[in-house]
């Protein structure tokens, strides 16, 4: 097993403390660490604003280079990748994959904005006070980045932080989940083989308590921050001065409309993005709202499609569902799944826990105010619930404190708009279930499920801030 350096400025650094990282399926060792000293952190964190200059003004098209080499590489080293990710998340191998390509995805995107990021041109002659002048108007990073990320994509949510960064020639910081630090690690070797100047990009696989005084440092005056509703909205109230977005939880809902006809497609997509991941996405499916003409029929095909998936070693090809990140996540889950049969909802399938692993679960008809209903379940559970009228549906989906992502199964094209006009969230997914995410759009949620968009194009307008020059005495 290898033991990872973590990086401060570009260069792999090696400490006398390791931590080893576990399998949360079987507890056998994915990997292990070296972890930063306070003098390590101080290091990364000065020569993060140390860079500031030499970085922004770095040609676009060297950042753009060093993006592509990330994105290439990413993809001849995909394998492994994945194995690490399976190693220390219990991802199963064919959803690590997935993240892989999806993570170089996010580097060639990045790329590609890195080329077309540009200013504006503003003639102020519009006024007769600015007769003669023209203003330029530049975007300019706001200042280094603290990138913060949780467990669940160990990967690819590392990549939405450090890609744009680069993009805009912001140095970050970036911290990984204590849980699924390696993956990142492992990229801090891809990263060192660009010629992107020291400084511009550090790993510090830190505790929560050296995390939270990253967040308070002045020199990090940008926190983009993936991770729970509690500590993110905790890291945006300790420091209100700085730039904080947040990609929270959620308890993505989807509503199956009474024209919607193709119930096989719904029922496999609701079971596949309920149970992905063991549930631990926040986009995954884990309330769905069928209208009474189709609720029956639909409940069935879900228990079918849900009985039929692979569960067991995640290492193992063809496994769909593998363990939660441990045996407390996945505890937590089996009782809140418990409570929620004694609040009077129907357990259908699953409902056992063996370990960290949690039967794929189907509940029926469970008052909203249940823990599976209102809260972020993250684990691989979904509630199915009657409803009368697509009207119902959309007010039950609203009445929640969380508000990412929504499904909307219809054909309708009025119905589609009226729904999705009216879902208070931050994208809603016509014809499909809410577990969609692309580079190219902007991504995020309003409510307790955060503030902000990411996407490369989106967070690099987040990472960076007009700066204006007025041109005086021109002939326009
Ligand atoms: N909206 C999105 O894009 C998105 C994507 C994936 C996951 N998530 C959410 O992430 C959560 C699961 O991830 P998790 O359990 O790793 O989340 P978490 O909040 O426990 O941890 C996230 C990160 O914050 C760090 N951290 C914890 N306490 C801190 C503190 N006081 N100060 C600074 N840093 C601190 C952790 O070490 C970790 O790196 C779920 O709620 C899920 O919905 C959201």
């Amino acid at each position: 097993m290898s033991t990872f350096p973590f990086w401060v400025a570009g260069k792999p650094v090696t400490s006398g403390e390791t931590v080893v990282v576990r399998h949360s399926f079987d507890g056998s060792e994915a990997g292990s660490h070296h972890v930063p000293s306070t003098s390590d952190t101080e290091t990364a964190v000065q020569a993060a604003h140390d860079a500031q200059e030499e970085f922004a003004t770095l040609p676009a098209h060297v950042r753009a280079g060093a993006l592509d080499h990330v994105s290439r590489v990413l993809g001849e080293r995909s394998e492994e990748l994945a194995r690490l990710i399976t190693a220390e998340s219990g991802k199963p191998l064919k959803w690590a994959r997935g993240e892989v390509g999806r993570a170089a995805s996010t580097f060639r995107w990045a790329a590609e904005e890195a080329r077309r990021f540009s200013g504006d041109l503003q003639r102020l002659d519009t006024d007769p006070g600015g007769t003669g002048r023209l203003a330029l108007v530049r975007r300019v990073p706001k200042g280094p980045v603290l990138g913060i990320t949780p467990f669940n994509f160990p990967l690819n949510l590392v990549a939405h932080k450090v890609a744009p960064a680069i993009a805009v020639g912001a140095p970050i910081v970036l911290k990984p989940a204590p849980a699924t630090p390696l993956t990142a690690l492992l990229l801090g070797e891809i990263l060192a083989e660009t010629d992107l100047p020291a400084g511009s990009w550090s790993i510090l696989p830190v505790s929560n308590e050296e995390s939270a005084k990253l967040v308070s440092d002045p020199r990090l005056p940008v926190v983009s921050f993936t991770g729970s509703v509690p500590v993110g909205w905790g890291i945006r109230d300790s420091v209100p001065r700085k730039h904080v977005a947040l990609e929270l939880g959620g308890n993505a809902a989807v509503l199956v409309c009474p024209d919607w006809t193709d119930l096989d497609f719904a029922a496999q997509r609701i079971a596949t993005f309920a149970m992905y991941q063991a549930g631990q996405s926040c986009i995954s499916v884990q309330r769905v709202y069928a209208h009474a003409d189709v609720y029956d029929e639909l409940q069935a095909k879900v228990l079918e499609q849900v009985r039929a998936l692979g569960t067991g070693n995640p290492r193992t090809d063809g496994v769909d569902v593998g363990p939660l990140i441990n045996t407390d996540a996945a505890s937590r889950v089996e009782s809140w799944i418990t409570a929620a049969v004694e609040a009077g909802g129907e357990l259908l399938t699953g409902g056992k826990r063996d370990g960290a692993t949690v039967e794929p679960t189907v509940l029926a008809n469970v008052p909203e105010d249940a823990s599976v209903m209102a809260d972020e379940v993250f684990g691989p559970v979904v509630s199915i619930t009657r409803v009368d009228s697509v009207e119902d549906g959309v007010r039950r989906i609203n009445d929640s404190r969380f508000g990412l992502q929504a499904g909307v199964f219809t054909r309708d094209l009025p119905t589609a708009f009226d729904v999705s006009a009216k879902l208070r969230v931050g994208g809603v997914l016509v014809g499909d279930v809410p577990s969609f995410r692309a580079d190219q759009m902007p991504y995020g949620g309003v409510k307790d499920s955060g503030v902000g968009r990411e996407g490369p194009a989106s967070a690099m307008a987040d990472f960076t801030e007009e700066r204006v020059t007025v041109l005086t005495g021109l002939t326009l």
